[in-house]
C-alpha cells in the first residue's frame, strides 16, 4: 500500500475523543442518531468508542457497527490500549461492521513510560508487535498509535513504528497528544517519519492533535504538506481538555484553499477535485445536532459553523458585501449547508411538508418521533408566526433529545414580578408512572422552578451551566436552554427548546436530571446492590 491517496481520509473520533470532553458523555442512542450523521456528511471512518471501557461504550460500538457500518457506510473503528482485554472486546464490538477497524496505542515519550506506564523502552518494544498482530486475527485494518508522539525521541518513535507495520498497521497515527508542538515541528515529524521508517510506504500516516495551544488544525495542515494523509478530527474540536482539530476547520480550509494544497497531493494546481469526501453541505447541522446532544456550546465567534462565521456587523463590511460578496466572504454560508433562514412552514402546513421539509435539512426520524416533533411543530405554529428552517432544528433537537425520559414534565407554572416572591409550581411524572407536585421559592423564576424540581426528583446535584439562547430574532423567538449539572464529579446536560423560556429551562434540567438518574441507575445495576436514591413517591 502507498502512503498517497488520492484524497485526504476523514477519521472522525467526536463519538470517543470527542467523548471524553468533561460533561459530553451520551446515551446509545444519541452516539446512534450522531453516528448517523457523521455517515450523511461523509466521513471515512467513524471512531464509535472504547469498547473495553464500559459496558454502555461496547454496545453503542456494536450499534454503530451493525446500524451505520453497512457495506455503503464509513468504516467502524474501535480503539484499544496495547493490551489483549481492550482489543478482544474491540474486535468483538466491531463484528457486525461491514468494514472495521481496531486502533490500539501505547505511548512513546519517556514521559509517559517513566510516569504512566512504568515501562522501559524494549519493553514498549516487544508489546507493540505482539498486540497488533493480536488485532490482525479480528481485522484487517489495524491503526498504531505511539500515544505522546510529540515529546517522543523519534529515533525510538521510528523503531516503534516500523516495528508495528511489520506486524501489520495500515495505519500509523502521529498523535500530538498534549497539544504541545508547532506547525512546523508536527511537519518535521511527519516528514521524518517518511525519511526515516524504512517501511512507511506499507502503511498510512494519520495525525491526531488537541489544541492546548490552539494550534491543531494549524498543525494537520502542515502534516498533510509533510504526508500525512488521514486526519482524526471531532465536530466542533470537541475532546479532551482544550478538544481536539474541528473536522469542519480541517475539511473547509482544504477546500477553499485546494488550489494550495492540491500540489502537496501531487495534482495540478488548478484542478477543483475536492480533497475529502466530505459533503460540506451537511457541516452545519451537524455540528448543530453534536451540540445540542453534548452541550458543548459552540462559541459564537468560532470559524465556520460559530453564529457569527458569515454575518458582517460593521457598515465599511455591509457595503462592501452588498456591493459584491467576495469583498469579505472567502466561501459560501450554503456551502457548508446554511440556508438563507427562509420561512418555509407555517401553522397550515400539513405532515407531509413538515417531512419533507425535515428530509431536506438532514433529518432521518423514526414514524414516533416525527408525529411528536410534528405535534410540537402545531403547538409552536399556534404561538409563532414565522417558523423558520432555526425553529424546526430545534424542535427536532428538543424532541429527539428527551431520552430517556425517567421524569417527565407535566406542569409547570410559576409567579414573579419585581415586587413579588418568584414562586414555582411543577408537577412531574415520576419512573414508575405516578404525578408528583410541589412548590419552591428562589431568586427569580428560573430558580424557583429548579428548586420545586429538586424536591420532586431528589438527586442531589450541583447546576454548573446554564445558558438561554434565542433560536430567531423577535420577541416570538423560541428559547433554546442548555445546562450542566454535576454529581460526584460527572457533568450531565440537557437541552430544550421552548417559545417559553421557563418551559424550555424547565424541560432541560429534567433532561439532564434523566441523564444523572438514568446513569446513578445503570451503577447500581453494576454494582447490583439496592438502587441509591429513593424519589420522593
Ligand atoms: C490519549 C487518550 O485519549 S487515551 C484514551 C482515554 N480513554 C479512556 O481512558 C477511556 C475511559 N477509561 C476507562 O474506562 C478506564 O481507564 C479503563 C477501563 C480503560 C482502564 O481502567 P483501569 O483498569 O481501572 O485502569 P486505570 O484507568 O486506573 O489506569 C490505566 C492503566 O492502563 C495502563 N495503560 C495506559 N495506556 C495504556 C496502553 N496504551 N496500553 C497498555 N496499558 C496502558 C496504565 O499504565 C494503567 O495501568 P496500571 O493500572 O497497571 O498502572
Ligand atoms: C488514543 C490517542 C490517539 C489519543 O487520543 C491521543 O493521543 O490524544
Ligand atoms: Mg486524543
Amino acid at each position: 500500500m502507498s502512503n498517497q491517496t488520492d484524497r485526504i481520509i476523514i477519521f472522525d473520533t467526536t463519538l470517543r475523543d470527542g467523548e471524553q470532553s468533561p460533561g459530553a458523555s451520551l446515551t446509545v442512542e444519541e452516539k446512534l442518531t450522531i453516528a448517523r450523521a457523521l455517515a450523511r456528511l461523509g466521513v471515512d471512518i467513524i471512531e464509535a468508542g472504547f469498547p473495553y471501557a464500559s459496558p454502555g461504550d461496547f454496545q453503542a460500538v456494536q450499534k454503530i457497527a451493525e446500524t451505520v457500518g453497512t457495506e455503503n457506510g464509513p468504516r467502524i473503528c474501535g480503539l484499544a490500549r496495547a493490551s489483549t482485554k481492550d482489543i478482544k472486546a474491540a474486535g468483538e464490538a466491531l463484528k457486525p461492521a461491514f468494514k472495521s477497524r481496531i486502533h490500539t496505542f501505547i505511548a512513546t515519550s519517556d514521559i509517559h513510560l517513566k510516569h504512566k506506564l512504568k515501562k522501559t523502552r524494549s519493553e514498549v518494544l516487544d508489546i507493540v508487535p505482539e498486540m497488533v498482530a493480536y488485532a490482525k486475527t479480528f481485522t484487517d485494518d489495524i491503526e498504531f498509535s505511539p500515544e505522546d508522539a510529540g515529546r517522543s525521541d523519534p529515533e525510538f518513535m521510528y523503531q516503534v513504528l516500523e516495528t508495528a507495520i511489520a506486524a501489520g498497521a495500515t495505519t500509523v497515527n502521529i498523535p500530538d497528544t498534549v497539544g504541545y508542538t508547532t506547525p512546523s515541528e508536527f511537519g518535521a515529524i511527519i516528514k521524518g517519519i517518511k525519511d526515516n521508517v524504512p517501511n512507511i510506504d506499507q502503511a498510512i500516516i494519520s495525525v491526531h492533535g488537541h489544541d492546548d495551544l490552539g494550534l491543531a488544525v494549524a498543525n494537520f495542515l502542515e502534516a498533510v504538506k509533510n504526508g500525512a494523509r488521514q486526519l482524526e478530527c471531532t465536530i466542533n474540536g470537541i475532546g479532551e481538555r482544550a478538544g481536539n482539530a474541528a473536522l469542519e476547520e480541517l475539511v473547509m480550509a482544504l477546500h477553499v484553499r485546494r488550489q494550495y494544497f492540491n500540489p502537496f497531493l501531487g495534482r495540478a494546481v488548478d484542478s477543483t477535485e475536492p480533497l475529502t469526501n466530505i459533503n460540506t453541505q451537511e457541516i452545519y447541522k451537524t455540528s448543530r445536532l453534536v451540540s445540542n446532544l453534548t452541550g458543548m456550546i459552540v462559541q459564537p465567534n468560532k470559524a465556520i459553523v460559530g453564529a457569527n462565521a458569515f454575518a458582517h456587523e460593521s457598515g465599511i463590511h455591509q457595503d462592501g458585501v452588498l456591493k459584491n460578496k467576495l469583498t469579505y466572504e472567502i466561501m459560501d454560508a450554503e456551502s457548508i449547508g446554511l440556508t438563507n433562514n427562509q420561512i418555509v412552514l407555517g401553522k397550515l402546513s400539513g405532515r407531509n411538508a413538515f417531512r419533507t421539509r425535515l428530509s431536506e435539512l438532514g433529518f432521518e426520524l423514526s414514524d414516533n418521533d416525527l408525529n411528536n416533533a410534528f405535534l410540537r411543530f402545531k403547538e409552536v405554529a399556534d404561538k409563532k408566526k414565522e417558523i423558520t428552517d432555526w425553529d424546526l432544528e430545534a424542535i427536532v433537537n428538543d424532541e429527539i433529545q428527551q431520552a430517556p425520559e425517567l421524569f417527565r414534565l407535566e406542569l409547570v407554572q410559576v409567579s414573579c414580578g419585581d415586587h413579588a416572591v418568584s414562586t414555582a409550581t411543577v408537577t412531574l411524572r415520576n419512573p414508575e408512572g405516578k404525578e408528583l407536585t410541589d412548590a419552591a421559592i428562589g431568586t427569580g423564576p428560573v430558580d424557583a422552578v429548579y428548586k420545586a424540581i429538586n424536591r420532586v426528583v431528589n438527586v442531589p446535584n450541583e447546576l454548573i451551566e446554564f445558558s438561554v439562547k434565542s433560536v430567531t430574532a423577535g420577541i416570538d423567538a423560541m428559547g433554546e436552554v442548555t445546562i450542566r449539572l454535576r454529581h460526584e464529579g460527572r457533568t450531565y446536560s440537557g437541552y430544550a427548546a421552548n417559545t417559553d423560556i421557563i418551559t424550555a429551562s424547565a424541560r432541560a434540567y429534567i433532561s439532564a436530571l434523566n441523564r444523572l438518574y438514568g446513569a446513578i441507575q445503570e451503577q447500581s445495576k453494576v454494582n447490583s446492590s439496592e438502587a441509591v436514591l429513593t424519589p420522593q413517591g
